[in-house]
């Protein structure tokens, strides 16, 4: 239970918002119900999840990445639910610990569920903390079969993707189609996600070029999902016969979200590389008294 005010602030990547809760020694309680509340909209902060950063030293899931990653971003989807990575939240999380004077510009490591990712925070052109943030993600593993989602009557086959977290990508006629997405689109086999999925439904823009509408696993329709993008540059890459792993040339694509845009980039190795925004909004206190269970 917690008994003294907690500190927070409020930010987003690409519209995707997060309430960040800062706790290097991982002191604050926070039980899937009280990150329910705080990502409530109108009873709480409002958000698509909670990004709780905490010293990897301080926290048991993390302790043994802390020797190359200080901090760990222990991630929450708003209904309180725990997810292995969180692209835009990475960004984010990274733009925090500038923002707190703990990290410059520059590298740094962040330990997360997904193992530890690569940042680069750039220098901002304009001063301040606006420069764009790079994100190693890691591979992509697309474990094959076949998937189908749907809404209502549409059904369309997808490509099933891991960036840690597990996505089916789409490619509609129309993100319309996608429909209001106010529940999760239902998929097939029920084996494919034994616990759940991001659901991304993609048109094209232009030559490597994709938008695409998003519903996440534990959070419903979200503005963005950096994740889902890197699941979609790749889906969208192998579907164009694009294959950096046999051409030796890296294969960029630029995927516009409902909230912003992110330039995705896999590199020969398998790597992918994501890069956006990320911005810190307002910052405050939680009464204590409001988190406690029942209030
Ligand atoms: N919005 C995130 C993904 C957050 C986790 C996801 N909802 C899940 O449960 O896997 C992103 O930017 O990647």
């Amino acid at each position: 239970m917690n008994t003294s005010p907690i500190a927070f602030l409020k930010g987003h990547g690409t519209e995707n918002d997060f309430v960040i809760v800062p706790d290097p020694d991982n002191t604050v309680d926070l039980p899937a119900s009280l990150v329910a509340r705080l990502c409530d909209r109108r009873a709480g902060i409002g958000g698509d999840g909670v990004l709780h950063v905490v010293r990897s030293a301080a926290h048991p899931e993390a302790r043994p990445m802390a020797d190359v990653a200080e901090w760990f971003m222990d991630y929450r989807n708003a209904d309180g639910s725990i997810a292995e990575m969180c692209g835009n939240g990475v960004r984010v999380f990274a733009r925090y610990l500038q923002r707190a004077g703990l990290v410059g510009e520059g590298d740094l490591a962040v330990a997360t569920r997904g193992g530890v990712k690569r940042v680069h925070i750039a220098k901002a052109e304009s001063g301040g903390d606006t420069g764009d943030i790079t994100v190693s993600m890691g591979r992509a593993v697309l474990p094959g079969g076949d998937v189908k989602v749907s809404v209502g009557s549409r059904e369309w086959p997808a490509r099933n993707v891991n960036m840690g977290n597990p996505h089916a990508v789409a490619f509609v006629d129309d993100l319309e189609h996608a429909g209001d997405l106010l529940t999760a689109p239902p998929f097939s086999p029920a084996s494919a996600y034994p616990d759940g999925v991001n659901v991304e439904f993609v048109v094209d823009r232009g030559p490597r070029h994709v938008a695409m509408r998003v519903h996440e696993r534990g959070s419903g329709e979200t503005r963005s999902c950096g994740t889902g993008a890197c699941a979609v540059a790749v889906a969208a890459a192998r579907r164009d016969g694009a294959d950096p792993a046999v051409t030796g040339e890296p294969v960029a694509y630029t995927v516009d979200l409902p909230g912003g845009r992110l330039v995705i980039t896999e590199r020969p190795d398998g790597s992918v590389e994501m890069t956006g925004p990320a911005v810190i909004v307002a910052e405050g206190t939680i009464d204590a008294e409001w988190t406690a269970p029942g209030q």
